[in-house]
């Protein structure tokens, strides 16, 4: 599903553009377009979020990340422009519904909206509005549990509030998967879990990415976002600040800085080994490969040394 967003503002004191009609709608464009900047949580964001892309979404606190990707499933309308899925509006309602099936949102903390007695029926409460079989709902209920690695016969009749925050965050996220969406769309998913925990769930949504899902990760971590990003879309108080590759995105750290971002650390000492004269060929370091290449170039520099070249 290609997921596009045009010219999408959205303030929440404007509300929604859905039940207007045309002539109000092109009212509210001319009024609103007027508007000081602060009124917007969105402002003119163009961008389409590709089937099968890993989009990673930064941005420093209240620059409407947040906003942005409650609008991918039709929880949230613009106020002005347009979303679409596969061509169709998400202000039509049946096509709301439709994606809303097709595009599982995970919140910030999503255990806090777990609310079932049991984790099965927690799990089983998307399936179930799909007006699934009960067959059919166990089969998901248990695949996705697998999936994030909790076994449904050990803990389906558990109360999910017995059990560790970790164990609970895989339920809520077992719950969205549960739904089978095309299209992952994800709210800081590792923010607040241990250090093993967070490992532990990257890795699980890298390789629902590797099984050609639809990702979108919002996320305060550059180091996350650089690793596991196809493109990074940088927000800055409401409007697309860059898009690009994390390359890209990253190779300009001044203006990141002015936008209150900071380049991943290995990005960052690669541009200060540079300046300092170091020859570093890639556009994008993790810390393996900067530590491979500065020993590469040190090798070097002690062999020219022992030949008696110049270095
Ligand atoms: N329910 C709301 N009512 C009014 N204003 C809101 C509401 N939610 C968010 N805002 C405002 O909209 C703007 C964008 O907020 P949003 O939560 O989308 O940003 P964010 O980038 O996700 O922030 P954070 O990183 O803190 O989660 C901010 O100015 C925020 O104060």
């Amino acid at each position: 599903m290609r997921l596009a967003f045009e010219a999408v503002s959205y303030s929440y004191a404007g509300g929604e553009d859905r039940k207007r009609s045309r002539k109000a709608k092109r009212e509210r464009e001319a009024a609103w377009g007027n508007a000081p900047d602060a009124v917007w949580a969105l402002r003119d964001v163009t961008l389409a979020v590709e089937p099968g892309e890993f989009l990673g979404v930064a941005g420093h606190t209240g620059s409407g990340k947040s906003t942005l990707i409650q609008h991918m499933n039709g929880l949230v309308h613009p106020t002005c422009g347009r979303v679409l899925a596969d061509g169709a509006d998400l202000a039509d309602k049946k096509v709301a519904a439709q994606v809303r099936q097709s595009v599982g949102l995970v919140f910030q903390y999503p255990e806090n909206q777990l609310f079932a007695n049991t984790v099965y029926d927690d799990v089983a409460f998307g399936p179930r509005n799909m007006k699934l079989s009960e067959v059919e709902v166990e089969r998901r209920v248990r695949e996705a549990m697998e999936l994030v690695g909790l076994d449904m016969d050990a803990l389906g009749e558990r109360s999910p509030f017995d059990l560790s925050g970790g164990q609970q965050r895989r339920v809520a996220f077992a719950g969205v998967l549960a739904m089978e969406p095309e299209v992952l769309v994800l709210d800081e998913p590792v923010a607040g879990l241990d250090p093993l925990s967070r490992a532990d769930f990257l890795a699980l949504i890298a390789r629902f990415h590797a099984r050609g899902m639809t990702v979108v990760m919002v996320s305060h971590s550059m180091e996350d976002l650089a690793l596991l990003s196809d493109r990074i879309l940088v927000l800055s108080e409401g409007r697309v600040f860059a898009l690009g590759t994390p390359a890209e995105v990253f190779a300009d750290a001044t203006a990141l800085k002015a936008v209150g971002l900071a380049a991943p650390a290995p990005q960052a000492f690669a541009s200060s080994l540079r300046e300092a004269g170091f020859h570093l060929p890639r556009d994008l370091y993790d810390e393996a490969t900067l530590a491979t290449d500065i020993a590469a170039q040190l090798a070097g520099a002690t062999a020219a040394k022992e030949g008696g070249a110049d270095v």
